[in-house]
C-alpha cells in the first residue's frame, strides 16, 4: 500500500437508483494529479461529484468510501470535508464586491481584518485581478468571473478539488485559458483534483487518468 501523502481516494464507490447501479469508481488521485470521469449527460457524473462533496440526493444510496490522505470523509458533513468545488456557474454572490465574495473563503485560523484583507489580494494578484477587490462581479467578464471563482476556492484551503464542468460555459479561446489556470493551480499546489465532463476537449486538457462511462442504462 502507497505512504498517505493527502491522496484522495475512492474505493470501490457504487451508487444506485431505485436498486440500480447507476456509477461506480474505484481510483486514486495522487496530490496534484487529476482524474477525469467523461461519459454523456445522464450518466451520474454530477452525481459522483455531490456523493464525494457530501451532497448525495435521498433518491440515491451508496456503498463503498471516500478517504483523503488515508481519513475516511464519506460519513462527514459537508463542510468538515475541505473540498474545493467548482461547477458550470461561477455563483459568485450578487451584490457584495469581489473581495466580500473572497473574504467569506479566508479560513478562520487567519486573524484580523487586515490579514485576511491581504490574503484576499493577494489571491486577487496571483490571477491579474489586483484592485478588483471593490468591482461588484455582476460588472466582470466570463473569464473574471472563473478567474475570481478559483481563488475563492483556493482561498479556503482545501485538500482537493472537485470539478463539474466548469469550462462549459466560456467561449472557446478562454475556455482553454481557464483550463490551464485550473489544472496548473491545482499542480501547483499539490491538490488532487476529480474533474466530471462530458466534453473530451477538457478531459485531454486535463493530462492525468482519463475514465470514461457509458450511456446510463
Ligand atoms: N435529485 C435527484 N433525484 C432523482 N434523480 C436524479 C436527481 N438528480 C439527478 N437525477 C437523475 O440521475 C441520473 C444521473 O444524473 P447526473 O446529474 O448525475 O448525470 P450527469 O452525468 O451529471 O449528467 P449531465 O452531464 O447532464 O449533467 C439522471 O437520470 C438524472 O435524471
Amino acid at each position: 500500500m502507497p505512504e498517505e501523502n493527502g491522496a484522495l481516494c475512492f474505493e470501490n464507490v457504487v451508487i444506485t437508483r431505485g436498486g440500480k447501479p447507476l456509477i461506480a469508481l474505484d481510483a486514486r488521485i495522487e496530490p496534484g494529479d487529476v482524474l477525469t470521469v467523461m461519459g454523456p449527460s445522464g450518466s451520474g457524473k454530477s452525481t459522483l461529484l455531490n456523493f464525494a462533496a457530501g451532497f448525495l440526493p435521498p433518491a440515491f444510496s451508496a456503498k463503498g468510501r471516500v478517504t483523503i490522505g488515508g481519513e475516511e470523509i464519506t460519513r462527514l458533513p459537508a463542510h468538515e470535508r475541505h473540498l474545493g468545488l467548482l461547477f458550470q456557474d461561477p455563483l459568485l454572490f450578487p451584490h457584495i464586491s469581489v473581495e466580500g465574495n473572497l473574504l467569506f473563503a479566508v479560513p478562520q485560523h487567519v486573524r484580523g481584518r487586515k490579514a485576511r484583507r491581504e490574503r484576499v489580494a493577494a489571491a486577487l494578484a496571483e490571477v491579474e485581478l489586483d484592485g478588483f477587490g471593490p468591482r461588484d462581479p455582476a460588472t466582470l467578464s466570463g473569464g473574471q468571473k472563473a478567474r475570481v471563482a478559483l481563488m475563492r476556492v483556493l482561498l479556503a484551503e482545501p485538500r482537493a478539488l472537485l470539478l463539474d464542468e466548469p469550462f462549459s460555459r466560456l467561449d472557446p479561446d478562454l475556455r482553454a485559458q481557464v483550463r490551464r489556470l485550473v489544472f496548473g493551480k491545482a499542480r501547483e499546489r499539490g491538490l488532487p483534483t476529480l474533474l466530471v465532463t462530458h466534453d473530451a476537449a477538457d478531459a485531454e486538457s486535463a493530462g492525468g487518468v482519463l475514465v470514461k462511462i457509458g450511456d446510463p442504462a
